[in-house]
């Protein structure tokens, strides 16, 4: 079996918001490699949650790579205010629309890594015709909009169809709603390198407690 290198990406949504700087620093120290963060705007999701603001607020609290998730629509005008946010990659959801291709390339031009991300009724075809402009392909595997909510097991058969379908490209495959350590063996073993969790990192006290969490995510993944 080829060992496997899975990263963990903490999602701030689960964090608590009152402490917020402190939380990245700590998950950061607990052995998180990125720090996700979920921005809503109320449109494209039922929720809002943060913007370039609050981003740049934290940038400073660590040097992990910030993984940021637009559930936004329209993402083009605001694509350059999270890159100086201080945003490694930006990832735009295929159903947002209305240019997928443009808006990889703009992100990709801001020298940013470019994302894209499906929700779990999407069919995979629809990054068919971007794969080269693609760093991650960010498979959701709740309905976006709301953490703590169940993981929809259906997608593990997506993540299987969309590693074949980028073959050799350096190309992260991230999954995102529900991931804990009953289901981060699956998700890997079908292709996944990078897994989200916010309600199953977030919880128990501070540095020790994250730090035990995650570390039950990643052995569960790389098992
Ligand atoms: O994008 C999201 C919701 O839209 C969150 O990142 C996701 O739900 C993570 O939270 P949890 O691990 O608690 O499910």
């Amino acid at each position: 079996m080829t060992a496997r290198n899975t990263l963990i990406a903490p999602s701030i949504l689960a964090s608590d918001f009152s402490r917020l700087g402190e939380e990245v620093e700590t998950v950061a120290k607990a052995g998180a490699d990125w720090i996700h963060l979920d921005v809503m705007d109320g449109h494209f999701v039922p929720n809002i949650t943060f913007g370039p603001p609050i981003i740049k607020a934290i940038r400073d609290r660590t040097d992990k790579v910030f993984d940021c998730h637009l559930m936004i629509t329209p993402a083009d005008p605001y694509l350059a205010a999270f890159a100086d946010a201080g945003c490694d990659i930006i990832t735009v959801h295929a159903e947002a629309g209305p240019h997928l291709h443009r808006s990889l390339q703009t992100i990709r031009n801001l020298g940013r890594k470019a994302g894209v991300s499906l929700n779990p009724s999407t069919p995979e075809s629809v990054i068919e015709y971007v794969l080269d402009e693609l760093d991650l392909v960010l498979l959701m595997t709740v309905n976006p909009g709301f953490g703590g909510q169940a993981f929809i097991p259906s997608v593990v058969e997506k993540v299987r169809r969309i590693k074949a379908m980028i073959g050799d490209r350096p190309i992260d495959i991230e999954i995102d709603g529900g991931v804990s350590p009953a289901n981060a063996g699956a998700l890997t073993a079908a292709g996944a390198n990078v897994l989200v969790a916010g309600s199953a990192v977030f919880k128990g006290e501070g540095e020790g407690a994250y730090a035990k969490n995650i570390a039950a995510i990643r052995d569960a993944a790389n098992g």
